[in-house]
């Protein structure tokens, strides 16, 4: 199974506060939720709305608890802005991720996104790109991608439901045109069986290029709900479509037997965003690490 040096045991934030809808969790508190990280058995998590940005008040707060930064979402706008504004924004936060001690960026392009829009449906309005902005977007990550190697960190993209990569076709076409010692990939168990694309085999075809693992899971009725009711991704989200590994109908050890068997190495994080007043975050947190303590015998990850 899993090399336990080697691999690290995260979760998200985004169960205790989110950051696409800040009203849900706004109750709960920065200290609560790494607190509650902690206590459950994870030994890092990625950055919140409500986490400090003094780099030393947040390092001070994760070391009381044994736990660190495994990294950040950026949104790029390299289909629709000139690429030295996303550039400039880009360098500020991986210089933020850096200090953290964080080896990866997360990057999901932005532009002509629907995931933020609450009324548009998630399944019929993602926008399509021409072959101009699949170049703008290629050429416009390969450059980001080196700014990160910089610093010796990997830039690891995230494909997402109503974004422009999405699909099964456009990670292909996305993994074809950067350059494969650039750009990476982030793996998000969710996203892709929530599209309807088969994540064992885009896990099985880039694992090689995968360099960070979001483990999300699905409620397939409400996804299917969703898709009949021409909901937003949203809407979806607060209907309960995602919750924890182990709790829904995504079925993660051969996920996690691909990984293990190709050496994979860094973090396994957990990322289930739902309303915090239904799930209450830390029992959800104590439910995905034994259920992954089961399949993967990561029982103590070192931070
Ligand atoms: O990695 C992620 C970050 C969130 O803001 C996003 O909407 C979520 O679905 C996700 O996978
Ligand atoms: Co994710």
């Amino acid at each position: 199974m899993f090399n336990k040096d080697k691999v690290k045991l995260g979760i998200a934030p985004i169960a205790w506060t989110n950051d696409d809808m800040p009203d849900l969790g706004k109750e709960n508190t920065f200290e609560q939720c790494i607190s509650e990280m902690a206590l459950a058995g994870f030994s890092g998590s990625e950055v919140g709305n409500k986490y400090p940005r003094d780099t030393k008040v947040l390092k001070k707060a994760l070391e009381l608890r044994n736990m660190e930064i495994a990294s950040a979402w950026f949104s790029s706008f390299l289909t629709t802005k000139p690429y030295e504004e996303t550039a400039q924004e880009f360098i500020e936060h991986r210089d933020f991720l850096h200090e953290m001690g964080a080896k990866v960026v997360v990057v999901s392009e932005q532009g002509h996104s629907i995931q933020g829009q609450m009324e548009t449906p998630v399944f019929d309005g993602k926008y399509i790109m021409n072959e101009e902005e699949w170049n703008m977007l290629a050429e416009g990550l390969n450059k980001l991608g080196a700014l990160a190697q910089e610093k010796g960190m990997k830039l690891v993209y995230h494909h997402h439901m109503g974004t422009v990569v999405q699909t099964t076709e456009e990670i292909d076409k996305l993994m074809a045109m950067t350059d494969e010692n650039l750009v990476y990939l982030l793996f998000d168990s969710g996203h892709l069986v929530y599209s309807g694309e088969n994540a064992l085999e885009v896990l099985t075809k880039y694992v090689d290029r995968v360099k960070h693992v979001h483990l999300k899971d699905i409620r397939s009725n409400i996804v299917n709900n969703v898709k009949e009711e021409k909901l937003s991704f949203l809407k979806g989200v607060r209907l309960g479509a995602f919750t924890v590994p182990g709790d829904g109908d995504i079925d993660f050890e051969p996920l996690f037997r691909v990984l293990a068997d190709n050496n994979y190495e860094g973090w396994l994080l957990v990322e289930a965003e739902q309303d915090p007043a239904i799930a209450n975050p830390f029992e959800y947190a104590l439910k995905a690490r034994k259920y992954i303590a089961q399949k993967t015998q990561l029982e103590k990850v070192e931070a």
